[in-house]
């Protein structure tokens, strides 16, 4: 219950595999999804060629110097939230974190109605982007991740003895999705305070399904529960796994059944710690609400005078767009008036 397990998935991405090994997987998913709310996966079929290609060209941009980056500033992406952010320009409960990101998401055309309307977090990436076929690499990516986020939520469905396609049909046919590239620098792991200088402070994640590819540097811990008590245990990496977590909205949608959590980034490896947060969330115009299954009996109490964020999980109404909109301005307080 104390580490993070590790799940063969294979049987989920395999399109001639049975149901029954359908169901074992979907059984170890459900297991960890109540425990830890962490998972790594393997078996995952993402090509390592790609993942390979898309590692480098990251580190080729972010060795880049800093009026380089700054070409394709988040500035410049407006009310579509894509773009570079540089070391301390992103916030975690107010605290500047020490990475430097690129931001991507759904590739839309300028003529797309929603892009047209001016809805927020929709529009076209910043490309192209230097080193050349880092873009083409992100969008390969994007839609390889894609298509597993697809498989595993037909895992997390079984879990919850509902249809495979249940969240595909109705939450994610055109989901939400995030993308981020970020470099944690080295550092002193104490300010002049001496408190903690964070790559990324405590937090859980907003959405349904996060799934992250790491470097070898290590840095992630996860927040465990066992017995009333707390205890941050290392997510270290696992070669070509991916770690899987829980979000908030998943744990509201299961009354809390389904863990969103906390977890943090120090990078204490003396290097630049390189990671890929795959967001996997529900359609803008969804409206989200809580999964009615025998599987969730035991949905528990509200805990949200524990969380890092003193907000409940479980109180929610609206789109899942609006929901995700309170969120942003929180983390770029700059970006707040461009995009709200
Ligand atoms: O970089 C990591 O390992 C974790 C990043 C993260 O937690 C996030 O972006 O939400
Ligand atoms: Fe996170």
């Amino acid at each position: 219950m104390d580490t993070v397990p590790l799940i063969d998935v294979r049987a989920l991405v395999d399109p001639t595999s049975s149901p029954l090994a359908r169901r074992e997987v979907a059984a170890r998913m459900g297991a960890a999804c109540r425990n830890t709310g962490f998972f790594y996966v393997v078996g995952h079929g993402v090509d390592v060629g790609l993942q390979t290609r898309l590692e480098v060209l990251a580190r080729d941009f972010f060795a880049r110097p800093e009026e380089e980056k700054q070409r394709v500033r988040m500035a410049l992406g407006g009310r579509a939230w894509r773009g570079f952010f540089p070391v301390g320009g992103e916030l975690t409960s107010g605290r500047p974190d020490r990475k430097e990101g690129l931001y991507f998401g759904t590739e839309l055309p300028p003529d797309d109605p929603r892009v047209r309307a001016g809805t927020p977090l929709h529009g076209p990436n910043l490309f192209p982007l230097e080193p050349e076929g880092l873009g083409g690499a992100v969008l390969a990516y994007m839609a390889a991740l894609t298509s597993l986020g697809h498989s595993l939520m037909s895992g997390i469905a079984l879990s919850l003895d509902l249809e495979a396609d249940f969240f595909a049909t109705r939450y994610m046919a055109d989901p939400t999705v995030l993308f981020r590239i970020f470099n944690y620098p080295p550092g002193p792991e104490v300010d002049a305070q001496g408190l903690p200088v964070w790559g990324v402070g405590e937090h859980t994640d907003y959405g349904v399904l996060t799934i992250l590819k790491q470097d070898d540097a290590g840095g992630l811990q996860v927040k465990t529960r066992q017995d009333g008590q707390t205890r941050w245990v290392d997510a270290p990496p696992v070669e070509d796994a991916f770690v899987c977590n829980i979000g908030d909205m998943l744990d509201r949608m299961t009354r809390g059944v389904y863990r969103s959590t906390p977890h943090r980034v120090l990078n204490r490896a003396g290097r630049d710690r390189l990671s890929l947060p795959f967001f996997f969330d529900p359609d803008w115009t969804a409206e989200v609400r809580a999964i009615d299954s025998p599987a969730l009996k035991d949905a528990g109490a509200d805990d949200h005078a524990e969380r890092w964020d003193r907000q409940s999980v479980h109180r929610f109404e609206g789109t899942y767009g609006d929901y995700l909109l309170g969120k942003v301005g929180k983390v770029f307080p700059d970006l707040r008036a461009e995009v709200l």
